[in-house]
């Protein structure tokens, strides 16, 4: 086994992490020791200072009996001895003598005393002591910083042992658990580096990790199936909805148009030829137009029934609807069934004249049909009747000259028209008057 693949648990770790700890905590109780032991040494230096004359007084008067240099001299061994920066004396002639270190640097406490006996003055002036200065001079200061260096040393390696061996790893951990993504596959332990051998807690961690990880990417894709299944549900139902639509819609439009038209013939109901007749009439009215109608009923159609049955009758009268169409096409004409065996044909823009010719061809049409109606009572009187299917016709126009007040005055002018022809013989074409 390799060092390496030796795997040391949390608690170990945090052990470290202690021990790291009170390294750091020693190191600062030391730094502030230095701190005080340096302030101490400043206030003996003062002290020092302070001592200088009583030390010195005795020799600093016996001096000034004798010459300059030996003045100098005793100046120069003070400055020495207590590693002064400076030292100055004004003797009692008033002689001015000085001592100088020449030491750069910042310059100390400085003290002047004046010397018992009227014996003069003397000043002096301190270095201040580096910490280089110190360290030199004090070998108990240069262990004891010794110490502190080594003890921060050891306590940087911990630190960045321990970051590496456990809070890496953890990082890594919740940098997977920001990226936590549940339809992707688990990761597993790829992401630790091969040559990473983290702590059991956090491979254990990770286990968990994953097993939520899969469990949840699970219940995910059961609950994305179950979204999609709803989907294709709801597109189904939708498809079933647009069919009833359209379906609702086509039966619609069915109903509009038997609103609209006779079930039997397929020409315009009474009611949309009314609608048709009070706009044509408006119209007409307003342009001094021309607006024809022509109401047209069967003869005997009861007979025919009777003779050959209803549906035959019903096969005439859609035979009938079905010539008026072929014959009226235009836009604006209306062809309509008013009830029974009675139709209606509006004509707008034709004249009595031009009405009455256009209705003499529909009974071209019909007698070209040559319907036989095999019921006529008349029929066997030689000459009089042919044994065909007729229709009789009432015609009433609006024209210039030849106005109604109202459509329903020229509906009702057409079916007196249609009255007399009627009682006139049938099979005709009567024009209102
Ligand atoms: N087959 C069929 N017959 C109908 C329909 N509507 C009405 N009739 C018949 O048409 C006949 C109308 O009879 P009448 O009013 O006496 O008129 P007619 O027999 O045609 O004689 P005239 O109109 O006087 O020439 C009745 O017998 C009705 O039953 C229908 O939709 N289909």
């Amino acid at each position: 086994m390799t060092p390496k693949a030796i795997r040391i648990s949390v608690g170990a770790r945090t052990l470290l992490a202690l021990f790291v700890l009170g390294l750091l905590l020693s190191a600062v109780s030391a730094g502030w020791d230095l701190q005080q032991d340096v302030k101490r040494r400043s206030q003996q230096l003062v002290q020092d200072l302070d001592a200088i004359p009583l030390i010195y007084a005795s020799p600093l008067l016996h001096s000034q009996g004798q010459s300059q240099e030996a003045m100098q001299s005793l100046l120069t061994t003070i400055l020495r001895q207590h590693e002064l920066r400076s030292i100055e004396l004004l003797t009692r002639s008033g002689e001015q003598i000085r001592a100088e270190s020449g030491e750069v640097g910042e310059p100390g406490p400085s003290a002047e005393f004046a010397l018992s006996g009227g014996g003069g003055a003397l000043k002096v002036q301190a270095q201040r002591l580096t910490l280089m200065q110190m360290l030199q001079h004090d070998a108990l200061l240069r262990s004891a910083l010794g110490h502190l260096l080594f003890v921060v040393l050891l306590g940087l390696l911990a630190a960045v042992l321990l970051d590496r061996w456990l809070l890496r790893q953890l990082r890594r951990l919740s940098d997977e658990a920001h990226r936590f993504e549940a339809t992707m596959p688990p990761q597993s332990l790829s992401w630790l580096e091969p040559e990473d051998h983290g702590p059991q807690e956090v491979l254990e961690l990770e286990r968990a990790f994953a097993h939520v990880h899969s469990t949840l990417g699970g219940e995910l894709q059961r609950e994305q199936t179950r979204g999609r299944q709803l989907r294709d549900e709801m597109v189904r139902q939708h498809q079933r909805l647009a069919e009833v639509e359209r379906s609702l819609e086509a039966k619609r439009r069915e109903l509009a148009a038997l609103e609209r038209h006779d079930a039997l013939t397929g020409a315009c109901n009474r009611r949309e030829f009314e609608v048709a007749l009070r706009r044509e009439f408006k119209r007409v009215q307003r342009d001094q137009g021309r607006l024809a109608i022509a109401v047209l009923d069967v003869d005997h159609l009861r007979l025919y029934n009777e003779r050959h049955g209803r549906a035959a009758g019903d096969a005439l009268l859609k035979r009938l609807a079905d010539l008026l169409a072929e014959q009226f096409q235009r836009d604006t004409d209306v062809v309509a069934r008013l009830g029974g065996e009675e139709f209606v044909v509006l004509m707008p823009g034709l004249d009595i004249r031009l009405a009455q010719e256009r209705m003499e061809t529909v009974r071209d049409a019909l007698r070209a049909l040559a319907l036989s109606h095999g019921a006529l009572p008349d029929s066997n009187a030689a000459g009089l009747h042919q044994d065909w299917v007729t229709v009789s016709i009432g015609v009433a126009a609006y024209q210039p000259g030849r106005p109604y007040l109202s459509s329903q005055s020229m509906l009702q002018a057409a079916d007196e028209a249609l009255y007399l022809a009627k009682h006139t013989g049938r099979d005709r074409i009567c024009l209102a008057s």
